[in-house]
């Protein structure tokens, strides 16, 4: 594992492609609006990184997976317009989205005598986003960051809105900043090397914007899903493009969650629950998120907001979309367990668990529910305990 930042000269493969920016979506913030741009063949691109801050050190953040994927190519594009080009390689994987591993950044930032006005370059998933971005709130009480995500999940959700942060044992993104980057960069061609696994985890946060808002997107994900499973690029430049749009609209609106904003978090009580409560990496985030969703789909329902024939459609989506929908059992005393990691969900007011539900017009709201309502969710949503040993005998 590499961890020292160092200058990045190495030889290159020339680009696949020239560059194509097919959307650009603007996320409305101020002073602190920035674009999206989605294309293909832009990380190569010289082009594609001019007009950022001027500074002395551009420092690319990215892992051992991602780095000999893409790093190389970025550092040279980004040569024209830095003096000097970093990187620091992470350890992947949510496990390392903690303490130590973003101690390593500031390791490297200061040991190559970084200032404060080096911009850093988020390379990879939401794991290296989020702590890229969280790393460029703290250094020096904030320098700029350029989002650079490769994964579908991170191009779709998790590089715009500004919000960084790493997991405590205790809790997901527990501790964290709202921090905006000041330019996202969505390359649709980088998705080539995405793992199945992986891809499929970023769908679920793909069909959470249509429940939460657009009816007629989780109509276009129905119809489109064997499309977006084989990664046809219009169809993923579609799925990138609308959940940017929504996602643009809900932070323009409520930047820093008193409200709106929330409901991005459909299908994440329960999915943090799980990614907490089984260990960090276990389940992917998407993963927990689809089943979230199942069981925030589930909730809804017994609160009168949708049918049990919404609640299956949802379901069987997920469900074709490679993901889980029955949840993990967590403990022997297994609803019990679910509600103690979910009170010290963000949205939580006085110990009272508040979560998202929806309707089958494409509209969320926060709801606080009575425990035991929650726990005949969770025991209707999960896993039947493994018979003993001595009961299959
Ligand atoms: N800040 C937000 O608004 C927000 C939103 C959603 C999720 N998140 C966070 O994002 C994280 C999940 O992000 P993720 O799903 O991208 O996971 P991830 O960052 O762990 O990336 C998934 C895996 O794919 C690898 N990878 C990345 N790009 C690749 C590529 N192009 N080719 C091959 N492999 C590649 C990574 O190294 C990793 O092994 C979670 O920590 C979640 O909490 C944050
Ligand atoms: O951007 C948001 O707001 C979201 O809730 C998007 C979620 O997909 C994402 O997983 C987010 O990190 C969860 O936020 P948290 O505040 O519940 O940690
Ligand atoms: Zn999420």
């Amino acid at each position: 594992m590499t961890t020292a930042a160092r200058p990045t000269n190495a030889p290159l493969p020339a680009p696949a492609e020239a560059p194509t920016v097919l959307h650009t979506v603007t996320i409305d913030l101020g002073a602190r609006s920035y674009p999206i741009v989605i294309g293909t063949g832009l990380l190569d691109a010289p082009s594609t990184w001019a007009g950022l801050p001027r500074a002395a050190s551009a420092m690319v953040v990215t892992n051992t997976t991602v780095a000999p994927l893409y790093a190389a190519r970025l550092c040279a594009a980004l040569q024209p317009h830095y003096p000097r080009v970093l990187q620091v390689v992470l350890p992947d994987g949510e496990d390392h989205k903690d303490w130590p591993t973003l101690n390593l950044i500031f390791d490297a930032l200061l040991g190559q005598g970084c200032d404060r006005k080096t911009v850093l370059f988020a390379l990879g998933g939401g794991v290296i986003g989020d702590m890229t971005g969280f790393a460029a709130a703290c250094y020096m009480r904030g320098v700029p960051f350029v989002q650079v995500p490769t994964t579908l999940l991170a191009q779709v959700d998790s590089s715009v809105g500004g919000k960084t942060a790493i997991n405590h044992p205790l809790g997901k993104n527990m501790i964290g900043a709202f921090y905006q980057p000041v330019r996202v960069v969505c390359d649709l061609a980088t998705l080539g090397t995405l793992p199945e696994r992986e891809f499929n985890a970023g769908l679920a946060e793909v069909i959470k914007y249509g429940p939460i808002a657009d009816p007629g997107l989780l109509d276009w994900i129905e119809a489109n899903l064997a499309r977006l499973r084989a990664r046809d690029p219009a169809a993923l430049a579609h799925a990138v493009r609308r959940s940017c749009e929504i996602k643009a609209a809900v932070v323009g609106q409520d930047e820093r969650e008193s409200g709106l904003r929330a409901i991005l978090n459909f299908g994440h009580t329960f999915g943090h629950a799980i990614e907490a409560g089984l260990g960090y990496g276990r389940w992917l985030h998407g993963e927990a998120v689809g089943c979230g969703m199942v069981m925030a789909a589930h909730l809804s329902h017994r609160l009168g907001r949708v049918s049990a024939a919404y609640v299956q459609r949802l379901t069987r989506l997920i469900e074709a979309a490679g993901l889980p929908t029955r949840a993990p059992r967590l403990a022997d005393d297994n609803a019990a367990r679910y509600l103690g990691l979910m009170r010290v969900d963000k949205k939580a007011e006085a110990g009272a668990i508040r979560f998202v539900v929806v309707d089958e017009l494409g509209r969320a709201d926060l709801c606080p529910v009575p425990d035991a309502l929650v726990a005949e969710v969770i025991e209707a949503c999960c896993a039947q305990p493994q018979a003993s040993a001595a009961s299959t005998v």
